[in-house]
């Protein structure tokens, strides 16, 4: 019975499906075509009513996964200026500038935004692995994403209106709120493991500006001028059809003030800063990665760049000799440095130009260097690095600049002797620098203007025991004795006083003493031009 039973049944819905299939393709071939949009309205409405809300899911990664999406940081940045009233759960973060705390949505609450009229609400998924197995390794990062929904009649306002007036706020805010950042590279063993990133970053605030900066005034005009024209020369670039990027090339002694000028130009754009450290890059590959990322307005930086790699090819080992040498610290770091990079002279022109060309927006890349002869001609030809920049030793006019920033002064009845001084001997505004800081809380002016007369004549006595044959050779501002080993910065040598602070003998590069090397100085004292410093190494 029961058998029969549902075979009735099945029989009936049979006929009753293709009684409706048939009466479909009737349908279609009777009705008027205005009858038939008439009832896809009515079937809109219908599905309207029971389901009424649209969703558009922004992801944090999509594309590349180690960038982060342009919209979802634009939706971030935008829904940062929604106060979430209704949440219980709000993050807090500070911003530059009005260094006030922005409350932003946490995760899984949701934040409702009015739009000519129209409501939507926006909500932050945050999906955790699924993954149930147990790793030894660090956890796989969480995947977000915001998600805006709306009801499905405001779908052309959303789509239309709405998302590209959220982008531009979005832009709008995170110009005015911007942070500056410095990022550097992380080595690409853990690019899985910072949560995907391949730069790390922390807040840049360098107080250094193009004021405060010692250099010929001139020469920081014309940098000046250059960096404005480079960054208001969007068109310009366009219709000479040319990438919007420029390379500087700083060079020169030590202390002379190349990364303080970087920090300078970063100031003076408010661009953020890309230090790349070459020696964590293990090939050209990972070099186009972390290009590949960089976004505009940044200045990619590569310090020291003779040091980093030997760009002839041959890779910068240290000599075994200097490896085993010197303080136990230094070895180790040293040993640390051997980590084998691949990246080729080519791979890093490419870096330079490849990239350059093919992203829009603007790029400055900054490359410094104390040995500009033991750079590869190609790496530094025009139209890479565009142009050449000489920092050096300190001049009069620099040392006023410096005299401004460390002791608030203009003038000063000993500024002559300075200037003479100056003029007859190198010094690198660092050494100057260090001679004026005050040193004492009395903050006296007239002894941190001795100390520098002090420093630039023990300076000036040293280039003349050089004339004596005392058998010391100046190298970029540093005397090596090369019998006995012994090595001093010139303008080291100051204190209070006038005094030297280096009581107890020479001291080497790595701070070891080497008196016993039989460098022996008289009463350790400097005495100026009458009573000179006795060194006898
Ligand atoms: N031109 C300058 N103007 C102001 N301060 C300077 C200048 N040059 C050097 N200094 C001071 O000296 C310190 C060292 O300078 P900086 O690190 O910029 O030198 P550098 O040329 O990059 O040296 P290196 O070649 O060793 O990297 C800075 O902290 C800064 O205070
Ligand atoms: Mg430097």
């Amino acid at each position: 019975m029961n058998t029969m039973g549902a075979a009735g049944v099945w029989e009936e819905a049979t006929a009753k499906i293709t009684g409706f299939m048939l009466t479909c393709i009737m349908f279609n071939q009777i009705f008027p075509d205005f009858l038939r949009r008439y009832l896809e309205t009515l079937k809109d409405k219908f599905v309207l009513y029971f389901f009424p809300n649209v969703e558009i899911t922004f992801h944090e990664y999509s594309g590349s996964k180690h960038k982060i999406s342009e919209a979802y940081s634009l939706i971030e940045t935008y829904l940062s200026s929604k106060s979430p009233t209704h949440s219980n759960r709000i993050v807090g973060e500070l911003v530059k500038k009005r260094e006030s705390v922005v409350l932003t949505m946490d995760a899984s609450e949701e934040i409702a935004d009015v739009f000519d009229g129209v409501v939507v609400k926006w909500f932050l998924r945050v999906e955790l692995p699924s993954s149930t197995t147990i790793s030894w390794g660090p956890s796989v990062a969480e995947k977000k994403s915001y998600v805006l929904s709306f009801r499905c009649k405001d779908r052309k306002v959303v789509t239309r209106s709405y998302l590209d007036y959220v982008m531009g706020e979005g832009r709008e805010i995170a110009v005015r709120n911007r942070q500056q950042r410095i990022y550097t590279n992380n080595p690409s063993d853990n690019w899985w493991e910072y949560k995907k990133n391949l730069w790390s970053h922390a807040v840049f605030k360098h107080p250094t500006t193009f004021k405060s900066l010692a250099l010929d005034p001139k020469l920081k005009e014309e940098i000046i001028d250059d960096l404005a024209t480079f960054s208001t020369g969007k068109e310009y670039y366009e219709k000479a059809g040319k990438a919007w990027k420029r390379g500087y090339l700083l060079y020169g002694p030590p202390g002379t003030g190349k990364s303080t000028m970087i920090a300078a130009m970063a100031n003076y754009l408010n661009y953020d800063i890309y230090d790349l450290e070459l020696t964590a890059v293990g090939d050209n590959t990972e070099l186009r990665k972390l290009a590949s990322v960089i976004p505009s307005k940044s200045i990619v930086v590569i310090e020291d760049i003779d040091c980093s790699l030997d760009l002839s090819g041959k890779r910068g080992k240290k000599k075994e000799s200097e490896i085993r040498g010197g303080d136990p610290i230094i070895r180790k770091l040293k040993e640390g440095e051997g980590r084998e990079s691949k990246v080729t002279l080519s791979g890093l022109l490419n870096f330079m130009d490849g990239l350059w060309s093919a992203c829009a927006g603007e790029r400055i890349i900054v490359v410094t260097t104390n040995h500009v002869e033991k750079l590869d001609p190609a790496l530094i030809r025009r139209g890479r690095m565009d142009k050449h920049i000489e920092l050096s030793y300190c001049g009069y006019e620099a040392f006023k600049v410096l005299a401004k920033n460390f002791l608030d002064i203009d003038s000063h009845d000993l500024f002559g002797t300075i200037r003479e001084l100056l003029e007859q001997r190198n010094m690198s505004p660092a050494d100057v620098a260090e001679s004026l800081m005050h040193k004492t809380l009395s903050r006296d002016v007239e002894t941190c203007l001795k100390n520098l007369i002090q420093a630039l004549k023990n300076a000036k006595e040293v280039e003349t025991l050089e004339g004596e044959e005392k058998g010391c050779e100046k190298e970029d501002g540093t005397i090596k004795d090369k019998e006995k080993g012994c090595e001093k910065e010139h303008g080291s040598s100051e204190g209070e006083d006038g005094s030297s602070e280096d009581e107890e003998g020479c001291e080497s590069e790595d701070g070891s003493s080497e008196d016993e090397e039989g460098c022996e100085k008289g009463d350790g004292t400097s005495e100026g031009e009458e009573g000179s410093k006795k060194e006898e190494c």
